[in-house]
């Protein structure tokens, strides 16, 4: 791939420039941005396929639209790379999900071309559609707002109740479709078939497409059509009255499917539907990964491939053969040994199969194990009622989404404490991915459930014992929190799968004068810390107690730790406030232990993007970190 002549981008900084192309030079300029997009990547890793599918559509909105006035409302964010470069940040890209650098996804607090969170999917309806509400109430109707939604994303709850609500309040909202019949791993589900359907009915879209442009040349688009258009739709659908349209029939007008990698054509079709009123939704169809053959091919590979050779597509991933397994890795691995023994057992991910190794599984097992779509609060009710009439789900969340199913883990499996596993990847601090996708809160936001247990293995090992513990008869609703990333075993992860009494902690090493309480892998940092102490010639003697359980805590072990220390550190790769030290200080006060209690953790402010290493040191829970709290007392 050739990296070096960006002559149309080169003149662009800002959309203003772009507007002042001739739109025949589109094409070329949108080569150039995909150019430029898979050049920095290459080195500087992120989100690739995404971004590259939707380079044209991003053109063709900056050029259509008058942004920041007018609103554009990316649905994740993971595709807003080339949104990025147009909108003032070319020159910064460079830094992009760095420390200090630019975002991993919009935000507002960056670029005022970012108008809301993003990290998250299937928001953009809602938001976009409540910016609509807000133009219309403001007396704003120039002001044109547009949700730009992936199929995968529409497989989600929210986005479902945003379409449900589109045409209850006045509005002119564009939603736009971006079907590359993709999520990270395959899209799945019926509203993924259903789009499909819509794909392959040609008579219907030949008629729909008619339609518009009859509408605008006769000027109905623009001022007062609405008659014309519903004399329209209503020809056209008794003409087809078998063909049934889903946002139709929700009083979405239904524009499409188009081709979204053509950027002359959807200049056109924007030119024409941003001014008609009310709600209406655009389905364009693309292809992720577009334009770079390697992604194409393998876009689930391609979603954030790492560093790469941008001439032979070759992923520049390093020897990983004698590192540790992944977490995720152990996790995928033993959930098939332990399904093998017990046939109730099922597995469950909300569209993160690959992220959270459960493919191990499907390819295993297909029968056994589901991937719901982006839907965790479904994944976590879907998987109560297996759980009630008798099977055994694990149900894998990454623990940043988990907080979508914050009811469902309450209403729907603690209150009649389901036999259900809750394995919570991406646990911690996870890096480059930022403020929305850290896993830090759901220690405090699960603890004062009725019911559950919550544990967190120190290693690979642990993990295993943990499910496997998890599994045996009457354990009730379990949530095993785990980190992004590689363990800290080599070839003996694989250790016996044995049976941890709940609620037990284990001493890792004794001590006299201080005692450190871990929870989770964040032990292993510990460990180094006394050892690196030791190295250094430090005198203090210190105890390091692996909790394991955050909940129910260990209380003879506590008892015993009160009864010989006057100072304890706590310590966890989670937010503070309301976590594993929290739950230990309330204890020590509670049965009146007059003992000092340093909790370590996440300070009360969102952490953004950097590596792993970088944010522990920021959030003041690296190893030096631990050493100085160590040294003080
Ligand atoms: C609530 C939530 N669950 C899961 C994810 C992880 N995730 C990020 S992008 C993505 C796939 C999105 O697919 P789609 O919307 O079709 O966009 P595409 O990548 O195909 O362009 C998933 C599952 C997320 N960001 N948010
Ligand atoms: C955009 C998004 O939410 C996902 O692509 C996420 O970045 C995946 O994270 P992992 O790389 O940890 O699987
Ligand atoms: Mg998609």
């Amino acid at each position: 791939m050739s990296t070096d002549n960006l002559e149309l981008l080169d003149k662009i900084q800002y959309p203003e420039d772009l507007r002042q192309l001739p739109v025949e030079q589109l094409p070329e300029l949108c080569a150039e941005l995909r150019q430029d997009i898979v050049k920095e990547l290459s080195v500087n890793p992120g989100h690739l396929a995404s971004s590259l599918g939707v380079v044209e559509l991003t053109v063709a909105m900056h050029y259509t639209l008058n942004t920041p006035y007018d609103r554009i409302v990316w649905d994740v964010g993971h595709q807003a790379y080339g949104h990025k470069i147009l909108t003032g940040r070319k020159d910064q890209f460079y830094t992009n999900r760095k420390l200090g650098g630019i975002r991993p996804f919009p935000s507002p607090k960056e670029s005022e071309y970012d108008t809301f969170t993003c990290g998250h999917a299937s928001n953009s309806i809602s938001v976009a559609l409540g910016m609509a509400v807000a133009a219309h109430k403001n007396n704003e109707p120039d002001r044109h707002v547009v949700a730009v939604i992936g199929d995968g994303a529409m497989s989600g709850g929210l986005a479902f109740e945003g379409l449900n609500n589109v045409s209850s309040s006045p509005n002119d909202l564009l939603i736009i479709l971006n079907d590359n019949d993709m999520s990270i791993d395959r899209a799945v589900g019926g509203m993924e078939k259903y789009l499909l359907n819509l794909d392959t009915n040609a008579t219907y879209n030949r008629l729909r497409d008619r339609a518009s442009k009859w509408l605008h040349s006769k000027g109905y688009l623009n001022d007062d059509r609405r008659k014309g258009l519903i004399r329209l739709n209503n020809a056209i659908k008794s003409a087809l009255a078998h063909q049934q349209n889903i946002f139709e029939g929700m009083n979405i007008r239904y524009f499409g499917p188009f081709d979204g990698n053509d950027v002359v054509e959807l200049v056109r079709i924007l030119n024409q539907l941003k001014d008609m009123r009310g709600p209406k939704l655009l389905h364009l169809h693309t292809v992720k990964g577009k334009g770079y053959k390697p992604a194409e091919e393998a876009a689930t590979i391609w979603h954030a491939p790492g560093k790469f050779d941008p001439d032979t597509g070759e992923r520049l991933t390093g020897d990983t053969s004698q590192q540790p397994l992944r977490y995720q890795d152990v996790f995928g691995r033993t959930l098939v040994e332990l399904a093998k023994q017990n046939p109730k057992i099922v597995g469950v991910t909300p569209a993160m199969p690959t992220g959270c190794s459960l493919d191990i599984m499907m390819h295993e097992m297909p029968d056994r194990a589901f991937d719901v779509g982006i839907a965790e609060g479904h994944a976590v009710t879907f998987s109560a009622g297996m759980a009630k009439d008798g099977l055994l789900p694990f149900c894998n969340i990454y623990s940043a989404f988990a907080q979508r199913a914050y009811d469902n883990i309450v209403h729907d499996a603690a209150i009649l404490n389901l036999p259900l596993v809750l394995c919570f990847d991406r646990a911690g601090l996870v890096g480059e991915d930022g403020a929305t996708h850290h896993g830090v809160l759901d220690i405090a936001a699960l603890r004062p459930v009725p019911n559950l247990t919550l544990c967190s293995p120190m290693d690979e090992c642990e993990l295993r014992r943990m499910m496997y513990t998890a599994q045996l008869p009457d354990k009730g609703t379990v949530v095993i929190r785990y980190p992004r990333g590689r363990g800290v075993r080599r070839d003996d992860w694989q250790c016996a799968l044995e049976e941890i009494p709940v609620g037990k902690g284990r001493c890792i090493r004794e001590g006299d004068d201080v005692a450190v309480l871990s929870y989770g892998p964040i032990g292993n940092d510990v460990e180094k810390a006394i050892e690196q102490l030791k190295a250094e010639g430090c005198t203090t003697s210190v105890a390091h107690y692996d909790m394991r359980f955050c909940k129910p805590l260990d209380e003879e072990l506590l008892q015993n730790i009160a009864a010989k220390f006057k100072r304890i550190i706590t310590i966890e790769d989670a937010q503070r406030t309301g976590g594993f030290g929290s739950a230990v200080l309330e204890w020590m006060s509670d049965n009146d232990k007059p003992v000092k209690v340093v909790r370590m953790g996440i300070p009360d402010r969102f952490i953004e993007h950097g590596t792993v290493p970088e944010l522990h040191h920021i959030a003041g829970i690296d190893v030096e970190a631990i050493k100085a709290e160590i040294t003080k007392g």
